[in-house]
């Protein structure tokens, strides 16, 4: 329900150039680095092929007489093409997400910065390079990169600053001015996208966990949803297969709870589910593993995880008595309205029962327990109906 309330609040009152809260923001963040891991790769390794094959085709096209410094050829094979080229296979390599992204920036940074050097001496007349590529690069890391749009921003910013200060320093080979306005477009359309692409990413993925959230919350109570339940019971069940532990399933159902609409009211109907609902949660569904959810109505279900067969009419016991213990005063009165519930516990060690035998058998029990003359529960092992236990 918290969950739900944030997402919503995250929905509505994000502005663009604002993140999520912390934790939302994350998420968002791993769940985008997964979806670009393969572009990234291929990204990279066309950045480590381009300028490692850059002095072949530079011979063959642009400048046949111009030789490379072997400081060029240092920083050019022994630092730049290696560091993109482990760039590339870390994105795609099992190794932790921080060693990754490390990687990459370290492999992107390398490469700019060779770049940017060669654009130096190639405006100085000592070599030729193809501009263009500083640009297709920052706007390839923009798409899809990955990294926050602060971080894109600054790199555009910084790589901005860095062209023109190299433009307007080096000799007037070209036309520095022209050159200048254009590393500042390529800069602003690359922060500009990447600002634009990460705002639809995160409305969308904003959107799908609001929707996936309501579908699996109650809204009325905060509980798991009877679909969440439908969804997460047949592996619980498939669990408890597979590792031999024994489940223990409840269903609960407010006694008369029609008269307590036709008497007080819709709206205090719906306090006493939503108080019923809370005081189930705290009694019972404490362990990660056990499910607690609104079935429809008034009635709700609650499954536990290495369930003890022993312990369960007590546990039954309890939350009966936690209903009749809720103190619900009537809306003008304001006199105590007594609730009761009953409730059907069936204990199984799953083998190859279905979900809907489980369930229906748990449900049969209530019936039980309603037919005996409700505000009681009746539990009973799986198979064994003859041993039903009452207990109130
Ligand atoms: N206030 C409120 N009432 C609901 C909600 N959902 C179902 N109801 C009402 O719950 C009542 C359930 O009535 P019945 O199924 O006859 O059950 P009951 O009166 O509790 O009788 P027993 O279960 O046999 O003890 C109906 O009147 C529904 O309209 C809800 O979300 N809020």
């Amino acid at each position: 329900m918290e969950q739900v309330d944030e997402l919503h609040h995250a929905r509505q009152h994000r502005r663009f150039w604002e993140r999520l809260p912390p934790d939302l923001e994350r998420q968002f963040r791993e769940s985008q680095r997964g979806r670009y891991r393969y572009p990234r790769a291929i990204l990279f390794l066309i950045a480590a092929l381009a300028y490692g094959l850059a002095p072949a085709y530079e011979d063959a096209l642009l400048s046949p007489s111009v030789g490379f410094r072997p400081l060029f050829n240092l920083i050019q094979f022994g630092f730049v093409v290696p560091l993109t080229l482990v760039a590339s296979v870390l994105t795609l390599a099992p190794v932790p997400l921080v060693v990754r992204r490390w990687a990459q920036v370290v492999g992107v940074v390398a490469f700019v910065g060779g770049v940017l050097l060669l654009r130096y001496h190639a405006l100085r007349g000592e070599l030729t390079y193809p501009p263009e590529m500083l640009g297709i690069v920052v706007i390839a890391v923009a798409f899809f990169g990955g990294f926050s749009s602060r971080r894109v921003a600054l790199l555009g910013g910084g790589l901005m600053v860095a062209g023109i200060w190299v433009e307007l320093n080096a000799p007037d080979a070209y036309t520095p001015a022209l050159n200048a306005l254009s590393l500042f477009y390529m800069a602003l359309i690359a922060v500009l996208a990447s600002l634009t692409q990460e705002w639809q990413a995160r409305s969308a993925w904003i959107n799908h966990r609001y929707v996936t959230a309501l579908v699996r919350t109650d809204l009325l109570t905060g509980l798991s949803s009877r679909s969440e339940f439908n969804h997460l019971f047949p592996r619980l069940l498939a669990m408890g297969r597979r590792e031999l532990k024994p489940l223990a399933v409840v269903f609960l159902d407010i006694d008369h709870f029609k008269r307590i609409n036709d008497r007080y009211g819709h709206l205090f109907g719906d306090e006493v589910i939503r108080r019923v609902g809370r005081s189930l949660a705290a009694h019972y569904a404490r362990r990660p593993w056990d499910l607690c959810a609104r079935f429809g109505g008034e009635e709700f279900v609650l499954a536990c995880y290495d369930a003890d067969l022993n312990a369960l009419p007590g546990q039954v016991a309890d939350l009966l008595q936690a209903v009749r213990g809720l103190q619900l005063e009537a809306p003008e009165s304001g006199g105590p309205v007594p609730i009761s519930a009953s409730a059907g516990a069936l204990w199984v060690l799953p083998i190859e029962e279905t979900v809907e035998q489980v369930l229906g058998e748990a449900d049969a029990l209530l019936y039980r327990a309603k037919d005996l003359g409700r505000n009681r529960g009746c539990v009973a092992r799986h198979g064994s109906s003859a041993e039903i236990m009452e207990v109130a």
